[in-house]
């Protein structure tokens, strides 16, 4: 056969091709395959190997056998249960979940949380998983290792003892303000029922932050806002949430709120700036953070010119600048840090003092004793360091019902946490609160509220199990503040005002909302106290 060299074709392409005839069964197959089919095989293989993963992280640890598809107990953390939590402490000191993509750890006992605590070089805190979204990525409480450390050495100065006398008048004016309005709601609003106090004493502990944070650059209209919308933040504080924020979901309230607050708080750093630079007083913590700013810049610009500069002229911590919104963002994190914890703190003090009117009694008499008998003698550090049975009362509230019962940290890097489980890298891990401080070791009969611990037995030489507040490089930077706080609070709450708890059966009942509360949030009725 004659070639044509020139034709654009070649003969191995051009010959005839006949496809292989598969098998028969392979036909059959082949012949079922479909778009739903590829997509069921799929799904199903997507299914085996989120179960398989599951069991291969909780490899050692105790936890559910299966998961729900995807998203575990996802929708169960919307609803927080603290029973279900109680089952999950008492399951073993290590157990798990694994919500969406999320493996988490708990660790239940008192040894565990600690060595979670303090296990920096392997842990660091994410708070949850919405957090990061709310208080923006680049936070300061993000930081991690000397970053960190170094950070937070630039806020101690605001919570010292000298500074936080600076803030007590501020704190004072608002209960002043905000025990007429208990009455008030109880005997106008209410009409002498009972009624659920405790979004008021929310909005009373924001009002209190707020006072302290920013002093009087904020308004009380912004203070109530701000009251109201953090709600929506703390409804967005689950475990772990959907990964993305979608439209009209918790998450995104929460991102609205936040920014709200943010840029409220960057008015009043810019408005502080000026006051400060023309030689205001300090009268919150705003004021005292951007005081060491400029007496450090002045400081250096001394340096600079060549100046002598006395050694006790250097201040305590030479600061840098920080812009408004950096200011905002850290201040941010006090109200972040502070208002849920004070909030079911507030709550359950009120309730367990009516309940307890023997232990009301003594505030009452120790308030009105170290007052030469006047109650409107005002808040000093010396005087609400020398409460011994009101210091008792608060301390029992906070180890009877912590706040804050577990704080979710993230594993940075593999972490032999016992010696056949090692915590991988990506996953979370929780320290929790709750079981120290309810451990029959360290405070006998640990489930009944008895401040007397405090007084004549050894509560306070248990600070293994004072887990409270934390412990490791990033315990809580408002802990003498928040504690001083609810003694000032209490105190002056057992002099002017008699109030009557109205308990149901949801009274001893705990809620979750971040916090613990009890489930119908404290019915009271407010009458003003003669003196
Ligand atoms: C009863 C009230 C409070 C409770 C129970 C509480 C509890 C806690 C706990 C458990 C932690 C985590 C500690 C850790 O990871 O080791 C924490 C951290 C923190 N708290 Fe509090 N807190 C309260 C009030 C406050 C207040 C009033 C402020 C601020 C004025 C505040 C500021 C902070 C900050 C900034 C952190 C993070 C510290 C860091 O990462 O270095 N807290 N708190």
């Amino acid at each position: 056969m004659e070639v044509n060299q020139t034709a654009f074709v070649s003969p191995t392409a051009n010959a005839p091709y006949s496809f292989a005839q598969p098998l028969p069964f392979i036909e059959r197959i082949l012949d079922q395959v479909n778009f739903w089919s590829i997509c069921l095989t799929l799904l199903l293989l997507a299914v085996t190997y989120d179960q398989f993963s599951y069991k291969y992280q909780k490899h050692g640890i105790v936890g559910p056998a299966w998961k729900m598809p995807f998203i575990g107990p996802f929708l169960e953390s919307m609803r927080p249960d603290f029973r279900k939590y109680q089952a999950k402490w008492d399951s073993g000191e290590l157990s798990c979940v694994s919500v969406f993509h999320k493996f988490v750890i708990i660790a239940s006992t008192r040894d565990m949380a600690r060595k979670i605590f303090n296990s920096p070089a392997y842990v660091k805190p994410c708070v949850v998983d919405a957090a990061y979204k709310l208080l923006r990525p680049t936070n300061w409480v993000f930081l991690d290792g000397k970053a960190h450390v170094d950070y937070r050495k630039g806020l101690n100065g605001l919570f010292t003892r000298q500074a936080l006398e600076m803030y007590l008048p501020g704190q004072e004016e608002v209960y002043d303000k905000y025990f007429k309005e208990f009455v008030r709601i109880s005997q106008e609003e209410a009409q002498g029922q009972p009624k659920a106090f405790m979004p008021v004493f929310r909005e009373l502990m924001c009002a209190v932050s707020c006072r302290t944070f920013v002093g009087h650059y904020m308004s009380e209209k912004v203070v109530k806002k701000i009251a109201h919308d953090y709600y929506l933040i703390t409804a967005a504080l689950e475990l772990v949430n959907f990964p993305i924020i979608l439209p009209f979901t918790k998450s995104w309230y929460g991102k609205k709120a936040a920014d709200m607050v943010l840029d409220e708080f960057a008015k009043c750093s810019a408005k502080a700036k000026v006051r400060m630079a023309a030689g205001g007083d300090v009268t919150c913590i705003m004021d005292a953070w951007i005081k060491q700013m400029q007496d450090s810049t002045k400081y250096r610009e001394r340096i600079a010119k060549g100046e002598e500069v006395d050694a006790s002229e250097k201040p305590p911590q030479l600061l840098r600048d920080f812009t408004d919104w950096e200011i905002s963002q850290t201040i941010f994190t006090f109200l972040f840090a502070s208002q849920d914890a004070t909030s079911s703190a507030c709550t359950w003090l009120f309730q367990l003092m009516s309940d307890r009117p023997e232990w009301l009694n003594k505030v009452r008499e120790e308030n009105l004793r170290l007052r030469g008998g006047d109650r409107n003698a005002r808040f000093t550090m010396d005087l609400l360091e020398s409460m011994v049975a009101t210091r008792a009362v608060v301390k029992e509230t906070l180890r009877y019902r912590p706040p804050v019962i577990m704080v979710p940290y993230l594993v940075k890097k593999d972490f032999p946490v016992t010696s056949n489980f090692t915590a991988k890298k990506g996953q979370m891990i929780i320290p929790s609160v709750w079981p120290a401080t309810h451990d029959a070791e360290a405070y006998p009969d640990p489930h009944s509220y008895d401040p007397e611990r405090w007084i004549t037995g050894n509560a306070d030489e248990q600070v293994k199990n004072w887990l409270v507040f934390g412990t490791g490089p990033h315990y809580c930077l408002g802990q003498t503040y928040a504690q001083m706080n609810l003694i000032a609070m209490i105190g002056k709450a057992s002099m002017f005002l008699d109030w009557k708890h109205h308990p149901t059966e949801q009274s001893e009942e705990i809620e979750v909302f971040a916090t613990l509360f009890p489930k119908d949030h404290c019915k009271l009725v407010f009458t003003d106290r003669d003196e």
